[in-house]
């Protein structure tokens, strides 16, 4: 299936509604903490991934960092970010897994 037929698809849209949908409600619910891209300073290149670069970012006027996990449109659907997030919440438990903070969306109005 060429991309154009697959982002014109009525039901590829329907899903993609569903988890835009499932991740605003989390955001509205705060079962999901979101941060606002400005609030993100110093932004230098850590690594990538098979989803996207990784950069590390100071949080508003604070010594804290984060790791920001950007993921490229082309290559995952939102879907696939979702369940990022609902397996990341499951492991969380275990001290070698690194811990969710929250979510962000870039300029491009991309999460
Ligand atoms: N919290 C972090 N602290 C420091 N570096 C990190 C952190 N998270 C990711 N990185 C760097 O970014 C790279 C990409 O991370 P990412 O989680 O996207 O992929 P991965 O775990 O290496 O592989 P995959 O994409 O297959 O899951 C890592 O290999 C690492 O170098």
């Amino acid at each position: 299936m060429s991309r154009e037929t697959k982002e014109t698809d009525p039901k590829d849209s329907n899903i993609y509604n569903i988890y835009i949908d499932w991740l605003e409600k989390s955001i509205v619910g705060e079962y999901i903490n979101y941060y606002d891209y400005s609030e993100f300073k110093n932004l230098e290149p850590l690594g990538n991934g098979s989803y996207g670069s990784v950069v590390r970012a100071k949080w508003r006027n604070t010594d804290t960092f984060f790791a920001l996990k950007t993921f490229n449109s082309d290559k995952i659907t939102l879907k696939e970010v979702v369940n990022e997030i609902k397996s990341q919440k499951k492991v969380d438990v275990h001290e070698n897994i690194l811990r969710f903070y929250g979510i962000t969306k870039i300029e491009n109005g991309k999460y």
